[in-house]
């Protein structure tokens, strides 16, 4: 076991922060340290301002995730035609003879072809070899990277490492591979990022290992957010004012997620139960995410739990006190689910309609059900295909703006300041705006305002980030404050 010192220095290492040659150590405003969460954490060391660059990490291996669909292993794209084929050596599927010829194909064939196969090759499962494959990239780790890897936290539990025990089937592993791929799938299972793609590219979905960001601790409120460039580089900054001697935090699940769902993803993935400041408040902050219809016909009341720090706690409604025990509540949570997995959510009207017409007989308008199709409607309206802001009719443009603002007011109650949420929400409410001032010219100095205001935001939050709209520089440039081109060319980039 690494001590805090041995592991603060191969970390600085990793991030460059360190030379090993010239003995110069660069500063950063964070340390590693123990934490009252149990393990280690990273505290700020001096304050920290909102914005700031905290650190750049690399991840030590990154490949497609466990429950990625099939596409190429090398570079992503999902398999969609006849082109794609499995490497004769190793059974890797490929889309390309590039991708066969490319260092990263050549380095995972060598090690599996190395491997003597128990059945003939083509006969892999290349779903199978595919969700094996970012543990087995931890085959070609240094001794240095090997060290970080095993100081990470894992979970050495009998769920994680079915990727290995399933590989075990085609091929003799020797016993010393096979120990390190188990901890690497461990270390994953605890550490790892899914890694964004670029926005709107439909690809394999990818994880990776960054050490450095695997040792932050988790909190429903984090003072951090996190992006990636083109490099798979992830930058992470603050996103509020942070204390000398405060916790760094990431947060492991989604934001608009309500407590109980949070609590049993995190349970049940990180194997711990978070009992943070907002989970600890039944309101959550106000925004009652979590909150269910009352049982009771007559009541227009909402239901939480009262002990939500208890998985198996009762639940009140807020406005007539009736109890309702837990196990009731999670039948009705599964029944919920399940019609969830009714809805087509490729289907915008059937969504929208569902929305605007349905969803409050379920469930009250705080519900994190309600908000989770909001988003899906506010990321579909003007962007995809026959729902294009030149195509949309007023009603639409207005229920975009609406939602944005309404999703905008429970990103602030959450107080999460400037997550990578906010600012895409920002960018859209900026776009219906602009839309409606492209539409309205005589709007556009009652809207100007709101616009540049919007946009810059977003621009702030979103700048260097893969999966940032593509258009967010060009909007800043046009619509942002300080732009001194005559309207009609303010609004090129809306009519294009
Ligand atoms: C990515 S690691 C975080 C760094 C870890 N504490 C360490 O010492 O390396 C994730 C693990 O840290 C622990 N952890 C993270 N956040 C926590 C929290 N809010 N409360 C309790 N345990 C937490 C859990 O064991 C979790 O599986």
């Amino acid at each position: 076991m690494l001590s805090l010192e041995q592991l603060s220095q191969i970390v600085k290492v990793h991030l460059g922060l360190y030379n090993y040659s010239e003995g110069i150590q660069y500063s950063c405003k964070w340390d590693i340290s123990e934490s009252a969460l149990g393990g280690r954490g990273l505290f700020a060391t001096e304050d920290i301002a909102s914005g700031e660059v905290l650190f750049v990490d690399r991840p030590l291996i990154r490949g497609p995730r466990i429950t990625a669909p099939r596409g190429c292993t090398v570079c992503g794209r999902l398999l969609n035609s006849d082109t794609f084929f499995k490497c004769h050596k190793c059974s890797c599927l490929l889309c390309s003879e590039e991708c066969q010829d490319s260092a990263t194909h050549n380095e995972d064939c060598a090690i599996v072809s190395g491997w003597n196969n128990k059945v003939p090759i083509e006969e892999v499962d290349d779903i199978l070899l595919s969700r094996a494959l970012t543990p087995i990239r931890a085959l070609l780790l240094n001794e240095d990277q090997k060290l970080l890897m095993a100081a990470l936290q894992a979970h050495i539990l009998p769920q994680h490492g079915s990727e290995i025990r399933d590989l075990i089937k085609y091929f003799h592993i020797p016993e010393e591979a096979t120990q390190l791929l188990t901890l690497a799938c461990c270390a994953l299972d605890t550490n790892a990022f899914q890694i964004a793609t670029a926005y709107g590219k439909k690809e394999v979905s990818m994880r990776g290992l960054y050490p450095v960001s695997g040792l932050m601790n988790h909190n429903c409120v984090p003072n951090t957010r996190y992006s990636y460039n083109g490099d798979n580089q992830m930058t992470v900054k603050a996103v509020k004012p942070i204390r000398a001697g405060a916790e760094i935090f990431t947060c492991y699940t989604g934001t608009l997620w309500g407590t109980p769902s949070r609590r049993m993803y995190l349970y049940k993935t990180k194997h711990f139960l978070c009992q943070c400041d907002r989970c600890a408040d039944p309101t959550e902050r106000g925004t009652l995410l979590a909150a269910l219809k009352c049982f009771s016909a007559e009541c227009p009341g909402s239901l939480l739990p009262t002990q939500p720090l208890k998985l198996s706690s009762p639940w009140q409604c807020l406005q007539c006190g009736l109890r309702v025990p837990n196990k009731n509540i999670c039948v009705l949570q599964n029944a919920l689910g399940n019609l969830m997995s009714t809805l087509d959510f490729e289907n915008v009207d059937q969504l929208e309609n569902f929305l605007v017409h349905r969803i409050d007989k379920y469930v009250p308008k705080t519900n994190q059900i309600v908000v989770d199709l909001q988003c899906r409607l506010i990321w579909e309206i003007g962007d995809k295909e026959g729902l294009q802001w030149h195509e949309l009719s007023e009603s639409r443009l207005s229920l975009k703006e609406n939602l944005c603002r309404g999703t905008l007011r429970t990103v602030a109650a959450l107080g999460v300041g400037d997550a990578h949420l906010r600012g895409l929400l920002l960018y859209h409410l900026h776009a219906a705006l602009a839309e409606r001032a492209r539409r309205f010219p005589d709007l556009y100095e009652e809207l100007k305002t709101e616009i540049e205001c919007t946009i810059e935001q977003a621009f702030n939050i979103l700048q260097g980030d893969i999966s940032a709209p593509p258009d967010l520089e060009l909007r800043h440039q046009y619509l942002g404050p300080g732009c001194d081109k005559p309207h009609q060319e303010r609004f090129f980039i809306l009519d294009a």
